[in-house]
């Protein structure tokens, strides 16, 4: 049976073992960003229920830290199975919630099985070390042991995605978590923490929570049982959330917001790079952390560039998700129709030029034009604010140097993207772009097995790659020697 408005499923919180309402009987509408409609409720925690989630997560890290890892392996990778057989009725889900066409949601929903394999993977060579001993007879173990009770609180752009790398790091090196999943898109994380729980993950290694964002952070990080936080979000909130998890002592991984240079030389080749990038753009609406936004053209290719990408962006096929051939869904949120048509209008008022796009597309849902701005100055809004939308902003340049400088002005270092045909040029940039994520030539970010992070505003840590398990332990000396 494929879901729809009709079926669309209530969700609940997951606390102890159990799908439960909040305590106080409280939910929260969810919308279809499609057409505006309320399409079911969320449960809403309060302080009650947030007691019972760290009451919870407390016995469920000391039976899953004393759970093998060979046999937290399996359980995950059985998870990964359901997921996947699950995939094309979570997808529908999430594009009734999120927006974005379902076959974006499926492969999203897809990749999140390839997550949560390699974290299954890496949590059975999770080696410490053995350090050669100055005394005769002692040995030396640097081990890693799970840090503890995760508080995790994840944004509606990718529902499945951005829960599933926090779960999978911490599930697989012994943790136990609390998911703060998104108010806005609750079902198709829910689907998601169901594969753990039909594949037997015992009870309180994995909590749901949906409520009051900020109530429910300022609760749960400085709670004692805390020991780790781990944040995707917007720079402002996260700043906000580092600053307390500081006060706290909780270590805190951090992946915030992004404004990713997309640099084109005139030695590119222009057709891929205007292929792959508009691609890009466009994909979830721009609603994308490490979506390309600065457009930096060099200049003889720069009419060129700006004329093929406006025709790609004309392209688009903007609609319901469901529909076929739609290729751009709506944006998650209402609110961020006013605030794009602001950022637009005030490129133009300073000087851009809009090559097409700008506004909301008819009445019903929170469709906007795919948009593309040309010739915009430093000092616009949008050459500085993270637009979370449809919008490709280009400006022209001259030198390697100088696009170099640009790419680094914004206080952002998350993703950046380039297209060369010299390879002196392509090693330039790999070395001297401040971003946590440089691809030149091609696209290929966010695959399970290659590092997922950003650096100065963009956040720290990494969410793949063989480093991001690390996250989720700490180090722990142990000496010992015969008695
Ligand atoms: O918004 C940030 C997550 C990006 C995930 C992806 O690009 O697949």
């Amino acid at each position: 049976m494929s879901t729809n408005r009709a079926n669309y499923p209530n969700t609940q919180l997951f606390i102890d073992g159990e799908w439960r309402n909040g305590v106080e009987g409280k939910t929260i509408p969810v919308t279809d960003p499609s057409t505006g409609a309320v399409i079911g409720t969320v449960a809403h925690a309060t302080k009650a229920d947030l007691d019972a989630a760290l009451a919870s997560v407390e016995r469920g890290f000391k039976v899953w830290s004393a759970t093998s890892a060979f046999d937290r392996y399996k359980l995950m990778r059985k998870a990964a199975e359901l997921l996947r057989e699950r995939a094309g009725m979570i997808a529908e889900i999430m594009t009734l919630e999120q927006g974005k066409p379902v076959n974006e949601a499926k492969g999203e929903v897809l990749a999140g099985a390839d997550v949560i394999d390699w974290f299954a993977e890496e949590g059975r060579r999770a080696y410490g070390q053995i350090i050669p001993s100055r005394v005769p007879g002692v040995t030396q173990m640097a081990i890693k042991l799970p840090v503890g009770p995760v508080a995790a609180f994840t944004p509606w752009n990718f529902p499945i995605n951005q829960v599933v790398r926090k779960l999978s790091g911490a599930v697989a090196a012994g943790c136990s978590i609390i998911v703060k999943a998104p108010e806005e898109t609750p079902a198709s994380p829910a689907e998601l923490i169901r594969c753990f729980v039909d594949a037997g993950i015992p009870a309180g290694v994995i909590n749901l929570v949906y409520g009051i964002p900020a109530e429910i952070s300022e609760y749960l990080i400085p709670h004692p049982v805390i020991r780790k936080i781990s944040f995707t979000g917007s720079t402002p909130i996260g700043k906000q959330l580092a600053a307390l998890a500081a006060s706290h002592m909780k270590l805190a991984t951090m992946e915030l917001g992004g404004h990713a240079p997309a640099i084109i030389f005139n030695d590119a080749n222009i057709d891929k790079a205007v292929k792959l990038l508009a691609g890009s753009k466009f994909r979830n609406a721009g609603q994308v952390c490490v979506s390309p936004t600065r457009f930096l053209v060099q200049n003889e290719v720069y009419d060129r560039v700006v004329d093929s990408f406006t025709t790609a962006a004309k392209a688009i096929k903007v609609g319901n998700g469901f529909e076929d051939g739609v290729q751009m869904g709506p944006l998650a949120n209402e609110r961020r129709i006013p605030a794009l048509e602001e950022l637009v209008n005030d490129a133009v008022a300073n000087g851009g030029e809009l090559k097409t796009g700008g506004r909301r597309i008819g009445n019903e849902g929170n469709f906007f034009e795919p948009t593309v701005l040309s010739n915009v100055p430093k000092s616009a809004r949008i050459m500085n604010e993270e637009p979370f939308g449809p919008v490709a902003v280009f400006a022209p340049f001259s030198t390697l140097d100088e696009v170099i400088d640009e790419a680094n002005r914004l206080p952002f270092g998350l993703a950046s993207y380039a297209f060369t045909g010299s390879a002196e040029t392509a090693h330039q940039l790999g070395q001297r772009i401040e971003a946590g994520m440089t691809t030149i030539n091609q696209l290929g970010l966010a695959l399970p097995e290659v590092p997922f992070g950003g650096i100065k505003d963009s956040g720290h840590g990494t969410e793949g790659g063989s480093e991001a398990i690390n996250a989720y332990f700490i180090t722990k000396f142990v000496t010992q020697m015969p008695a």
